[in-house]
């Protein structure tokens, strides 16, 4: 079964390519006798760069729940024939919710959740299936979701998806307390979800923590150690991918 695994940067596009297949040679190097080639990246209309690595196509769709949605919208919708796409994962570097998702560890969402999705109102945030518009959540095929969270040692939990990176205590204080069990924020997951229930398709969201969820702190991020991680749990989620037969 193919998948399209979708990426907001580059970096992160990079580190899922080497975990699924090994070192990718840096651009400027001349591959050497124990380097493949570097395969370029192909573009898509709107300019988006898409790696094909055998059965997973790794796109970088951009930042934030609009591009992610946008870029993998696109990429179904010229999904390579005869088969098309089985599963879509949203990947990265995500902020970890502290004591349960330190920086470094992995998150596999048992649902994705748009938790900044709706209005604010004197009673509280209502969410936008509060408000009759719609859903909020995507949920994970649960089986396949617990078996990526084994192979990778990952918490699983649900991961919020939000437009703003939260800065303040009260913003997570106000997080963590709609939502108890979070494992980790990220900006791009419920828009990559929303793209793939368009095409019918399963959603996975996996994020390597590069920060703690709280106030504004960037000498505290450590993208590259979550670079790392994100590579190292593809690495073992690769062949997860590979054996899934798709939802039972
Ligand atoms: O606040 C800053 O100065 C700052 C420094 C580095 C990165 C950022 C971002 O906004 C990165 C957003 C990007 O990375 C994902 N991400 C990583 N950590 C978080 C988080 O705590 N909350 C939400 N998103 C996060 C996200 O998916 C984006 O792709 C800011």
């Amino acid at each position: 079964m193919r998948a399209l695994i979708v990426t907001a940067v580059t970096a992160e596009a990079d580190s899922v390519v080497r975990g699924l297949s090994g070192p990718v040679p840096h651009p400027d190097h001349t591959p050497g006798p124990d380097h493949a080639p570097a395969l370029e990246p192909r573009s898509l209309p709107g300019g988006y760069l898409i790696h094909r690595r055998g059965a997973f196509d790794v796109l970088v769709a951009g930042v934030g729940p609009a591009a992610a949605a946008a870029g993998t919208a696109t990429a179904l919708a010229l999904a390579p024939a005869p088969a098309g796409y089985g599963l879509v994962v949203s990947a990265g570097i995500g902020g970890g919710f502290a004591p349960a998702a330190p920086i470094g560890s992995l998150v596999v969402a048992d649902a994705i959740v748009a938790a900044d999705l709706g209005a604010e109102t004197p009673q509280g945030f209502l969410t936008v299936t509060e408000l009759g518009f719609g859903r909020s959540v995507h949920l994970p095929p649960a089986e396949l979701a617990a078996r990526a969270a084994e192979a990778t040692g990952a918490l699983l939990a649900p991961v919020l998806t939000v437009s703003t990176v939260t800065g303040t205590a009260a913003r997570t204080t106000a997080l963590a307390a709609r939502h108890p069990l979070a494992g980790a924020e990220a900006m791009e997951g419920f828009g990559v979800a929303e793209a793939a229930a368009a095409h019918g398709l399963p959603v996975l969201e996996v994020r390597a923590v590069s920060n703690a969820v709280g106030p504004r702190d960037r000498d505290a991020w450590r993208i590259g150690e979550a670079l790392t991680a994100l590579a190292d749990g593809f690495r073992a989620l690769g062949p997860v991918l590979a054996s899934w037969g798709g939802p039972s």
